[in-house]
């Protein structure tokens, strides 16, 4: 295998001026001695440190944190509709900040000589046959990778985790795909081969590598269910759904008109999702069309899969009204179809909010958009709460119940993708499962709100499956992070007697999620043609998790899911140490 050496370039001068001011600050903090060190322009693993092991870690450029200008949250009180108004006063949250996401690659030596052995008793299997051609290739894409220096052959080598089939249905051991020594070849973003290093060495061992020893690399997470303007009300207190979109929602997303505002909360967000290792996104924005266009160019310009769309509603959004009144839903809606659908890596979702604020008028141009442009996503929110149902009931006297609503309007198709459905009866998961579509599981959002624990088990009912992902549902969420997603879901499992395993976990959080989203023909594994987004998880990332876990690469599958669970429970943006997506660093934690 070639290394790529950088030499006594500017590059290594600059890395040796950055080492000296890391150290000359921890110095002047009193802080432990730096765990890395320079060596022939490459910053390397020291191998007394337990941490980072005999491991080789590649590091990036400055990871400036912008700081955001940041939304108060709205406390208009509600006049003339169910959603009631709050007399509690919450101050404005402390500033977040966010890294940059303009990393640039860097490639590091492989270790010399492999630590890794072949894998026990773990089953590895076959690489894939290639996949017929991906509309999210790169080719299609409107501009340019961010880093255009990067070479067309690439290669990362590590342990890989995916899946190649859905462990709620088949044994772990055949779902599971771990390779321990493995090696992934990016070609222009694409994933060109993947399998193990002894097996690929002949071929690509001229190519330059970067290596990762003791981390675990897995597709990038995808979330299912996120309001990108709800980032700056995260932990609005003290309310359950209609009285919290009230309080808080509602006022919050009237700021979304400036898209200059919608701008800055739209790359701070994008950050957010890459630095917690989340690379695909289905995404509210807001009634203001500035709102999706200030998100999609932000996505953009990051090379990201992301599925986004206007809000629709026409009704019982008090503090919206005056601004929605004057431009149809639907007119704008098609404009922003025709613009951002399909172009590049791109999705178009059409979006009215859930059924309270949408007229059964409005639910029939909702339709006609799907009949217009029948490859866009349907995406709402349905049966989170025990209040809203009720109200559901109230409005739409002649339906069954509140999918029904969406049914007769002629919504449930396999575009149909749901949020919460915490209140779900058996019959509608039955329904759901035949229009083949898909929900998106909301723990961390379910518990914050009250509203109540999901039924996993008939969701993945083998009878009556459907398509399942993971939600983060921020800003009803608490957390961007998916691994805090996972932690929350197996507790509301636990709650119902139920069990998630860390496998299954994990793969909601991937695979489970591309099916959801209909994108796994491009995403959530590390098969042959999919694109190269992908994460390096640190199973060590934290002094908790260093105590917990070993350095040792695991060669069961019972010593990995004892890793993968450590991280499905503990894990955080902190076990996030690299995101890449098309195969370019888009994010690394120091
Ligand atoms: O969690 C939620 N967040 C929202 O913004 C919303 N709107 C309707 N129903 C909702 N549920």
């Amino acid at each position: 295998m070639a290394l790529q050496t950088t030499g006594e370039s500017a590059y290594s001068v600059w890395l040796s001026a950055r080492l000296r001011q890391a150290r000359q600050r921890l110095r002047r903090s009193n802080r432990a001695e730096l765990p890395w060190t320079l060596r022939k322009g490459l910053l390397v693993g020291r191998s007394r440190s337990r941490r980072i092991g005999r491991g080789v870690f590649c590091i990036g450029r400055g990871n400036h944190a912008p700081t955001l200008s940041h939304p108060p949250l709205g406390r208009e009180p509600n006049q003339n509709s169910k959603f009631k108004a709050c007399p509690r006063v919450r101050k404005a949250a402390p500033q977040e900040q966010g890294g940059d996401s303009k990393l640039k690659t860097h490639h590091c030596p492989p270790p010399s000589p492999s630590p890794l052995s072949p894998p026990g008793r773990l089953r590895l299997h076959p690489i894939t046959p290639p996949l017929p051609h991906s509309p999210l290739r790169l080719p299609q894409m409107s501009s340019p990778p961010a880093s255009t220096d990067a070479p067309r052959l690439q290669a990362i080598r590590g342990a890989f985790l995916d899946f190649i089939e859905d462990p709620f249905y088949a044994p772990e051991a055949e779902s599971v795909r771990y390779v321990p020594d493995g090696l992934l070849v990016i070609e222009s973003g694409i994933i060109k081969a993947f399998g193990p290093y002894n097996d690929l060495e002949s071929t690509y061992g001229h190519i330059p590598v970067t290596a990762y020893l003791g981390r675990l690399i897995t597709p990038g997470f995808i979330d299912t269910h996120i309001h990108y303007p709800q980032t700056g009300m995260m932990a609005a207190y003290g309310e359950q759904l209609l009285q919290w979109l009230s309080q808080y929602t509602f006022p919050t997303e009237k700021r979304f008109q400036d898209k200059a505002y919608a701008k800055e909360v739209a790359e701070f967000f994008l950050d957010q999702l890459l630095s917690h290792g989340t690379t695909t996104a289905l995404v509210f924005a807001t009634v203001f069309p500035q709102s999706v266009e200030a998100f999609f160019e932000a996505a953009e310009a990051r090379h990201l899969c992301m599925i986004a769309g206007k809000v629709m509603m026409d009704r019982h959004a008090p503090n919206l009204s005056s601004a929605i009144r004057p431009r149809p839903s639907y007119t704008d809606t098609k404009a922003l179809i025709q613009t951002w659908h399909k172009r590049g890596r791109l999705r178009y979702a059409v979006t009215p909010r859930f059924a309270a604020t949408s007229s059964e008028a409005q639910l029939q141009r909702a339709r006609q958009l799907l009949q217009e442009f029948p490859d866009v996503y349907l995406h709402t929110h349905l049966s989170e709460n025990q209040e809203e149902v009720a109200w559901i009931a109230e409005l739409f006297p002649q339906s069954k119940g509140y999918l029904d609503v969406y049914d007769q309007a002629g919504l449930v198709t396999d575009r149909f993708c749901l949020s919460h459905g915490v209140q779900l009866s058996e019959a509608e998961f039955q329904r759901l499962s035949q229009a083949q579509s898909a929900i998106a599981f909301c723990p961390t959002s379910n518990l914050f709100l009250g509203s109540g624990l999901f039924k996993l088990e008939q969701a993945k009912s083998p009878s009556h499956p459907v398509k399942l992902g993971l939600g983060t549902d921020v800003g009803a969420g608490t957390s961007f992070s998916m691994l805090q997603t996972t932690n929350e879901a197996y507790k509301v499992a636990q709650l119902r007697r139920q069990s998630l395993s860390p496998f299954q976990a994990l793969f909601l959080a991937t695979l489970g999620g591309a099916r959801a989203l209909s994108l796994d023909g491009h995403l959530g594994s590390f098969d042959q043609g999919k694109d190269a987004d992908f994460i390096v998880l640190d199973p060590q990332a934290t002094p908790l998790l260093a105590f917990r876990n070993t350095a040792a690469v695991p060669r069961s599958l019972e010593a990995l899911a004892d890793q993968v669970f450590s991280l499905v429970i503990l894990g955080d943006d902190r076990a996030v140490q690299a995101t890449y997506v098309l195969g370019q660093l888009v994010h690394e934690r120091y």
